[in-house]
This record gives structure tokens, C-alpha cells and sequence, in this order.
């Protein structure tokens, strides 16, 4: 690593540049992550958007003794970089490479490593409340939250807890540069641009400071008049009105305005939010130029022209299409995005029905309550999110959804194992958590066909809520079925009298399970396929279909605590079937960040692991079956 960064091993080594020397520094910032962004994808327009505000943090705070939390963490490439991590960028995001977020296994400066937004603040609040028990008072939690985290419930039950502290040492850095993936919505939004001075005394600011230069008494006196001039036309900040001091707003590009200003804050030893206005994607013209999402999170591109490399076909078009095809047929569906229009597909339903889309911000548990009151109101909303962050939102689907049996349908994407974005953001609990929620119906289609057909019957049931939930990445190759049995789709018959094992395959695992019956076929083991298509309730006929077997093995792409498989197990045992069921999903830790593909690989969800698994487990079971190959 040559150049100035090449010479940064901690932030002790970005203290000792000189002010002259930081655009240089921020320039060779700027070609790394675009490089590394541009060979493995990654979270690119957020990094280039704090590359001025990263360096000044480092300068002016002493991490780790300051600890700094980042919210989300997906705009921690720069943290990283300016903390002596330059080389892992050979290998962002890869298996045994560096994390795309915080890691406490990488740094001593990496804290948080949930990617689940909208938790910094609270983090810093717990922080800072133990460095004042402790005595530690010379020690500031510094927390950078974005203005869409910034929308999340959370940050304002932590605001409303630092803001009654007046002695916590919290300096919070919002950094606002408008945008979630799509533009920040809400009351919260348009007072954030408010509080942006509009642009003539920013000009006349401009001006004055190019006159007395960067003379910090002089500087600070004049941010002082424009503070007074803005609490008279923009009437200030509801922060002030919270009992936060405010610091802003700053430009976030300009590494000597931040300064002054965290040095402002972090002097002022109490409770300071500084409000910095930075640009999503600054300096890499495809990113900035980007509409939907500014380079939010690009897979790999073509450095040159910005290019994505094309996806193919992923589970989330099907369900964009089949949904505008629905909400043409149902006037009663609404959608509810929580800041991911487009990645959860549900922009195509929004340019369609303008009137019936809902983006309520990283606000999962809104999302949950305010489709009850949709349906309550006799709309059947649709609500799209990633599957882990369904998470947060349990409480509101079990008591404000599910316990008034309201026609609210849940869709999951990204349910599974994701990988590369880390143990948080696999998709690995809802098939458990779900498990106990009465009268809540689960479908998981296994590709494209499914999932059409599954939609429908879910949006049709209008006495309870049902979910469905599909995988990060291309749509699965269609299975059709061979057979039915019950509401369940038959995809193998051995056609033996019988046979040896009953696969059930959840969803796409259906896939690897007819993958992993011929290899069993080649070692005599006869092998049966179905997929349940719904997962909860079960279908009673799949205790009726066990009986005539001697293993039952239950595939599915969720952790394995409490999941289908140990429903099955339930629902045979409640049926007097004493088959033995084998359950194969994703083992209930919190896994190492990799491709997708390597993960399964790892843990044996494919068509050969899953073969020699069950090889081992009827060779327990009948000694006399052949022995695995
Ligand atoms: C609870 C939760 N919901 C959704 C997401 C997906 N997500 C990741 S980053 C992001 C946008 C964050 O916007 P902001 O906080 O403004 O940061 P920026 O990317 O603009 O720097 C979203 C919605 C998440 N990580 N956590
Ligand atoms: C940080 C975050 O939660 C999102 O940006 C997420 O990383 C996107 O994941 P996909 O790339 O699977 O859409
Ligand atoms: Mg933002």
C-alpha cells in the first residue's frame, strides 16, 4: 500500500498529517473502496460518503478509549481503513476476508457488529452510562447515525433517554445525506432539510470564511452569527427542543468544518448531536449520478463506467410482477416498504399504485402495526422486508396482527442464509419465531411457479396473517410435481412398496432434496419427495405419508431450533407415528460472514451433503443398507 494511506496503521497516524495533507488522504480513500467495491460489490455509496467525516472522527477523538459506534455498520469501510486494515480490502465481504461491518475479531476499534439499524444510539447510551459509573469521565462515546437509522423507533427512545442525561458524554454525528436507499421519508426528513441553511447565508458564510480563512475563533464566531440568523428563519432544531445541544449544520465534505465542529462537541462534555450534510457516493460520478440508490449496495461492477454485472433473474422479480398482477385484480391491497422499495421488488407496485404504496422508513415495527390498522380498516396490506429484520417486528405481528386475526400478509426476502453480509443479516429465524404464532400460516415456495401460486392463496386468506419467505439470489430451476398428497406437492415417488426415506423439502431446499434422492437411489436407498408448500399448519397426510417409511428427513434453509423440522416431529409424534425425523437447516449459530453458496456448502445443505447425511443416519437405523460411498 503506497502513499500517505499506506502510512496509516491507527488513527495516531491520521492525527500526525497535516490539515494540507487530508485531500490526498481522502483521495486515496476514495480509489481503494471504489476499487474493492468494484471487484467484490459492497456497501460503496454510504463509504465514499463519510470519508472526510471518518477522518476528522480519528482526528479528534481517541478510539478505542473514545469508542465509535456505527450505526448499521455498512459505513465502516473507512473506519476501517483509517484503523490499520488497508490490506483486507483484497478480499471485502470473501469467506476468511474482512467483514463488510464492524468486527470485534478484526479491531480493538470495532464494537457493533449488528447490521440491524437504528441501534447506535442506545449503544452509546448504555457506554457512556458505564464510563460515568466507572469514573471513567474523560472518555466520549461518539455514535455516527444516518438520517434513514435516524428513522428507526429506537433512536428516539435512546434521544429521549441521552437527552435527559446531561452529563452523558455522547457526541452523536448524524450524518444526513437525505437518503435511506431511496430519498429518507417523514416528518424527520423535511426537518432535517429545514434545518439545511438555505443558500444565501450559506454563499455569504462561504465568502466570509474564504475572507478571515480558517482562523477557528473567527470561524466559530461566524457560525454563531449564521446560527442566530437560522434560529430566525428556520425556526430550530426539535433536537434543542429534546434538551440535545445541536452542533450544525456542517458540511460533511469539509474535514476542517468537522473538525472544529466534534472539537466544539466533544468539549462541551454533555449530550451533542452534530449534524453533518454529506452526498451518498460523493466522488465516484456513476454512484453519485445513481437515482434509485446511489450505489447503496452494488453487487461488482465496471469500475470504468459503473456497470453493474447483471443478476439474472432473482425470487424478488417474481414477486414484484406477480404482485402489480394482484393489486390490478384486488383493489383492498396496499404495500408497506420500511426503506427498501426496491430491494424488497416493491417499486414496480408503487409506480403502478401510487396511491396504495407505504414507505414507512427503517420502521419495521411501525410497519407491522400500521398494516393492522390498514386491515383493520378493510385494506389486505402486503408488508415486504428482509427476512432478519422481521425480527424486531415480532411483538407487533403476534399481538397487534395475529391476535385479531387480521388478512395482513408478510413477505420475506432474503429468507435463508444471505452470507456475505454477515451473521445478523441471514434470513435464519423467522421459520422458528413463527412457529408460535397462533393462527399465523406460513408458505415457502420453491421457485418461481410456487411462489406465484402461494402468493395468492395467501392474499386470498383474509381470517389471519400469513407469510412467505424466499431466498437472496436467482430463482430456483422449476420442480413440478409428480403427485398430490394432501395441500402437499409430491415431486419423487421411488414407486417402491417400501421405500426407505421421506424427504421434505422447505422451499428451495426441495431443489437439493430431489439432488440428494438420486444419489441415495444410486446407493439403494429408495428415496420419497415432498414439498409441504405450507409449512404452518402442517398437513396432517405427511404423518400418513411417514408411516410408510423408515426415516423422515425435513431440509430446510432456517436455523434447526424450533423450525419445520421440529414441527414435523411434533405433528408425528401427536399422530402416534414413531418414524424417527431427522432435521437438516442451518446450525443454530451465528455464522462467519461468505458467499451464500460457500455456507451451504459448509454446513451440508446440498444435494451430496444432504445425501451423505442421511446415508449415515438409515445406515444407524438398518444397519444392512449399504455403507456410504
Ligand atoms: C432494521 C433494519 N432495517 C433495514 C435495514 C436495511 N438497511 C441497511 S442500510 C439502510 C439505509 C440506511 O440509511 P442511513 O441510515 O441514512 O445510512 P446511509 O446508507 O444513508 O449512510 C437500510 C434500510 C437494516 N440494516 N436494518
Ligand atoms: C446494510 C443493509 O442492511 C443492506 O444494505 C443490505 O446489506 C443489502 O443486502 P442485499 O445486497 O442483499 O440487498
Ligand atoms: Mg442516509
Amino acid at each position: 500500500m503506497s502513499g500517505l494511506l499506506g502510512s496509516v496503521k491507527g488513527p495516531q497516524d491520521v492525527k500526525r498529517l497535516t490539515a494540507e495533507e487530508l485531500p490526498q488522504l481522502a483521495g486515496e480513500v476514495r480509489d481503494l473502496l471504489v476499487d474493492a467495491c468494484a471487484k467484490f460489490g459492497g456497501h460503496l455509496g454510504p463509504n465514499l460518503g463519510v470519508v472526510e467525516l471518518t477522518i476528522a472522527v480519528h482526528r479528534v477523538f481517541d478510539s478505542p478509549r473514545d469508542p465509535v459506534i456505527w450505526d448499521t455498520g455498512h459505513q465502516a469501510y473507512v473506519h476501517k481503513l483509517l484503523t490499520g486494515r488497508a490490506a483486507g480490502f483484497g478480499a471485502l465481504k470473501q469467506e476468511g476476508g474482512l467483514s463488510g461491518y464492524p468486527s470485534q475479531a478484526e479491531s480493538e476499534h470495532d464494537h457493533v457488529e449488528n447490521s440491524h439499524a437504528s441501534t447506535a444510539l442506545s449503544y452509546a447510551d448504555g457506554l457512556a452510562k458505564a464510563f460515568k459509573l466507572r469514573g471513567e469521565r474523560d472518555r466520549t462515546v461518539v455514535a455516527v447515525i444516518g438520517d434513514g437509522a435516524l428513522t428507526g423507533g429506537m433512536a428516539w427512545e435512546a434521544l429521549n433517554n441521552i437527552a435527559g442525561a446531561k452529563d452523558l458524554r455522547v457526541v452523536i454525528v448524524v450524518n444526513d445525506n437525505g437518503r435511506s436507499y431511496s430519498p429518507t421519508i417523514g416528518g424527520l426528513a423535511s426537518h432535517l432539510s429545514s434545518l439545511r441553511v438555505d443558500r444565501r447565508y450559506e454563499d455569504a458564510l462561504e465568502y466570509v470564511k474564504g475572507k478571515i480563512g480558517n482562523v477557528p475563533v473567527l470561524y466559530d464566531a461566524l457560525h454563531g452569527l449564521k446560527k442566530g440568523i437560522k434560529d430566525v428563519v428556520a425556526p430550530q432544531a426539535m433536537f434543542e427542543d429534546l434538551g440535545l445541544k445541536y452542533v450544525g449544520p456542517i458540511d460533511g465534505h469539509d474535514e476542517q468544518a468537522m473538525e472544529a465542529a466534534l472539537r466544539k462537541a466533544r468539549d462541551f462534555r454533555g449530550p451533542v448531536i452534530v449534524h453533518a450534510l454529506t452526498q451518498k457516493g460523493r466522488g465516484y460520478s456513476p454512484a453519485e449520478n445513481h437515482d434509485e440508490d446511489q450505489f447503496h449496495s452494488p453487487g461488482a461492477f465496471d469500475r470504468a463506467t459503473g456497470a453493474e454485472k447483471p443478476k439474472g433473474r432473482i425470487w424478488t422479480n417474481v414477486f414484484s410482477e406477480e404482485l402489480v398482477r394482484l393489486g390490478g385484480e384486488r383493489q383492498d391491497l396496499v404495500a408497506i416498504t420500511a426503506a427498501m422499495l426496491h430491494p424488497t421488488g416493491l417499486n414496480a407496485f408503487a409506480e403502478a399504485y401510487p396511491e396504495r404504496i407505504y414507505d414507512v422508513g427503517i420502521a419495521e415495527q411501525h410497519a407491522l402495526t400500521s398494516a393492522a390498522g390498514l386491515a383493520l380498516g378493510g385494506m389486505h396490506p402486503v408488508v415486504a422486508v428482509y427476512a432478519t429484520f422481521l425480527n424486531r417486528a415480532f411483538d407487533q405481528l403476534l399481538m397487534d396482527v395475529a391476535l385479531h386475526k387480521l388478512p395482513v400478509t408478510v413477505v420475506l426476502d432474503r429468507a435463508g442464509v444471505t452470507g456475505d453480509d454477515g451473521a445478523s443479516h441471514n434470513g435464519m429465524w423467522d421459520l422458528s419465531l413463527l412457529q408460535v404464532v397462533p393462527g399465523l400460516k406460513i408458505a415457502v415456495p420453491r421457485d418461481g411457479e410456487r411462489l406465484i401460486e402461494l402468493l395468492g392463496e395467501a392474499v386470498a386468506v383474509s381470517d389471519g396473517p400469513t407469510v412467505l419467505r424466499w431466498p437472496k439470489g436467482p430463482v430456483a430451476e422449476s420442480v413440478e410435481r409428480v403427485d398430490r398428497l394432501g395441500e402437499m406437492d409430491v415431486l419423487r415417488a421411488p414407486g417402491a412398496d417400501d421405500p426407505d426415506v421421506l424427504l421434505v423439502g422447505v422451499g428451495p431446499m426441495a431443489q437439493v432434496c430431489m439432488e440428494a434422492a438420486v444419489l441415495l437411489d444410486a446407493q439403494g436407498i429408495t428415496t420419497t419427495v415432498v414439498d409441504p408448500r405450507w409449512v404452518k399448519p402442517l398437513d396432517e397426510a405427511l404423518a400418513d405419508a411417514a408411516r410408510t417409511h423408515r426415516l423422515v428427513a425435513v431440509v430446510e434453509d432456517n436455523g434447526r431450533v424450533g423450525a419445520v423440522g421440529d414441527a414435523v416431529s411434533r405433528l408425528l409424534r401427536d399422530a402416534d407415528c414413531d418414524v424417527p425425523v431427522r432435521s437438516y437447516g442451518i446450525p443454530q449459530e451465528f455464522l462467519d460472514h461468505a458467499k451464500r453458496a460457500v455456507i451451504l456448502g459448509r454446513i451440508g445443505l446440498t444435494g451430496q451433503g444432504l445425501a451423505r447425511q442421511i446415508t449415515e443416519a438409515v445406515a444407524k437405523r438398518s444397519p444392512q443398507v449399504s455403507s456410504p460411498s
